[in-house]
């Protein structure tokens, strides 16, 4: 499909085996849509380093890749994205909330009664096994 915007996203446990997600602002695309904490990766630019990026952007913390999830198109009505979800864990920094409006570490069973960004319930389902 052309002009799929690619979007890195980083699935962050904690030592608990909790998950950390994202709530998007009420000014932001997707209104207090819960997420994974990402974004689009720039021309030239590999999802990984996106990712860095975008976490140090976002969160003001440095994380570490342990694992990739299936990539999964969605098609909003403005844009269709491929959301590319990484398994990662904080390794330095305390997480500050730059962009969005609220953040949560959640258990499997809680990530799945969250209000998701469409584009996520795919990777969601993959990752908790459901
Ligand atoms: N970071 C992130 N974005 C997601 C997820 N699920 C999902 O549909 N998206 C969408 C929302 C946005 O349209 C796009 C990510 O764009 P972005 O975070 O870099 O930029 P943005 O929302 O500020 O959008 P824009 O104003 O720059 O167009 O992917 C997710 O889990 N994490």
């Amino acid at each position: 499909m052309t002009n799929v915007k690619d979007v890195a996203c980083a699935i962050i446990t904690s030592p608990e085996g909790k998950t950390l997600v994202v709530q998007r602002s009420a000014k932001m695309l997707l209104p207090l849509k819960w997420e994974f904490p990402g974004g689009k990766v720039e021309p030239g630019e590999t999802p990984a380093a996106c990712l860095a990026r975008e976490i140090g952007e976002e969160l003001q913390v440095r994380i570490r890749i342990t694992g990739e999830l299936r990539p999964r198109e969605y098609a909003y009505e403005t844009v269709t994205i491929r959301l590319i979800p990484f398994l990662a864990e904080i390794t330095a920094g305390e997480i500050f909330l730059h962009e969005h409006a609220d953040l949560g570490w959640f258990t499997h069973a809680e990530l799945l009664l969250l209000d998701w960004a469409a584009a996520d319930v795919a990777v969601v389902r993959e990752y908790t096994g459901r």
